[in-house]
């Protein structure tokens, strides 16, 4: 007999407005099952934080309903707030405190003592490779010490869901797979529900087994990674040709493009012509073939599997990078999430 468990996380057409009436949320709806990983991906201001602000009981909505962990985020916030682990996008570590001192403190908030408590903290030091570095203070980790900190002063308390906003912005590369790691390992081994934000495709690609695609305080695409980037059909193939074909080498080439088979969505733009292609690789060759009959010169040829950047142009209407105006700060564009 199937059980069916209840989602871990449920929100329901959650409106937000702040003050000078700018609209952070308009009617966001997510649903995690337990023991998942999910991934809300989007620019910045899309409205990533404030729906996390809400789940987590920092923030109230306008209007709509959520629960998490079986509570009601407005009429059981202290329910809520045992049951879940937070790691905001600012550190919430005392710099001048040791990593000890710090999950000490956390554990004694949540009502930890005594031997289980320093059973509790050597376990998370050990865990996120910090025994070493446990008596220095804080201020002294590197950023990816501080981080791993972070996620595991969320976990002192043994949370059931666990939040995470842009757990790896602004490490290194070396940092961010080490973190990468650990996420996937605490969602694996220890059947932890994990709803994390990120500006990064590669990561929610990476990391979530569900991802909801989120533009200005809505959710415009959900699903799987790979049903993503299914919807798009095929390779993209991406062809420059040697010099620039006019108007009317344009209609000349998507004509003889458009009769081979297997060859969808023809466009040419000046020295560019992009196609989907239900084989990319075995289009190349029939491609090079056309061009070359219709006397056109090929100085180059890529072919790349759809990434989310084109889901997410495809849903939202514009590009990743057009989106997010405010910072462009390590954002990994279509060339990361392939
Ligand atoms: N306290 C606030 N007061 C006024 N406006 C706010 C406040 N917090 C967020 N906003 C605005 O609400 C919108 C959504 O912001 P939010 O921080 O939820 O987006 P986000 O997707 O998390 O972005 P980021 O990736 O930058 O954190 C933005 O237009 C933002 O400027």
């Amino acid at each position: 007999m199937t059980t069916t468990r209840a989602p871990a996380v449920e929100a329901r057409q959650l409106i937000k407005t702040y003050a000078g009436d700018v609209t952070a949320l308009r009617g966001m709806d997510v649903t995690v099952e337990p023991g998942t990983v999910f991934g809300l991906l989007g620019p910045n201001g899309a409205g990533k934080s404030t729906t996390v602000k809400i789940l987590t009981t920092l923030a109230r909505p306008d209007s709509g309903s959520a629960t998490v962990a079986g509570h009601d985020v407005l009429r059981h916030p202290d329910r809520v707030r045992r049951a879940i682990g937070v790691v905001a996008q600012s550190s919430g570590a005392d710099p001048v405190a040791t990593g000890h001192e710090n999950l000490q403190l956390q554990g004694r908030l949540y009502g930890l003592k005594g031997a289980d408590l320093s059973r509790r903290v050597a376990e998370l030091l050990d865990r996120f490779n910090l025994a070493d570095a446990a008596k220095r203070p804080v201020k002294g980790y590197s950023g990816g010490m501080r981080r791993r900190l972070d996620v595991a002063l969320g976990l002192v308390h043994r949370p059931e869901v666990l939040f995470l906003d842009e757990p790896t912005t602004g490490l290194d590369p070396e940092a961010r797979t080490a973190m990468w790691d650990e996420i996937d390992r605490l969602a694996g081994e220890e059947g932890l529900t994990i709803l994390l934000t990120t500006h990064y495709l590669d990561e929610a690609d990476r990391l979530a087994e569900r991802i909801a695609i989120v533009d200005r305080g809505r959710v415009v695409v959900e699903g799987t990674p790979d049903a993503l980037k299914g919807e798009l059909r095929g390779d993209a193939v991406h062809l420059e040709l040697s010099q620039a074909v006019g108007e009317a080498g344009r209609t000349l080439l998507e004509g003889a493009i458009g009769r081979l088979t297997g060859l969808h969505e023809v466009l040419v733009d000046g020295r560019r012509v992009s196609v989907r292609a239900d084989d990319g690789a075995a289009a190349v060759p029939a491609l090079l073939g056309a061009l070359d009959r219709a006397g056109v010169g090929v100085a180059a040829a890529t072919v790349a599997r759809p990434s989310l950047d084109d889901v997410y142009l495809r849903y939202a209407g514009r590009r990743y990078s057009e989106a997010d105006t405010q910072s462009t700060d390590g954002l990994v564009l279509a060339g990361g999430a392939r």
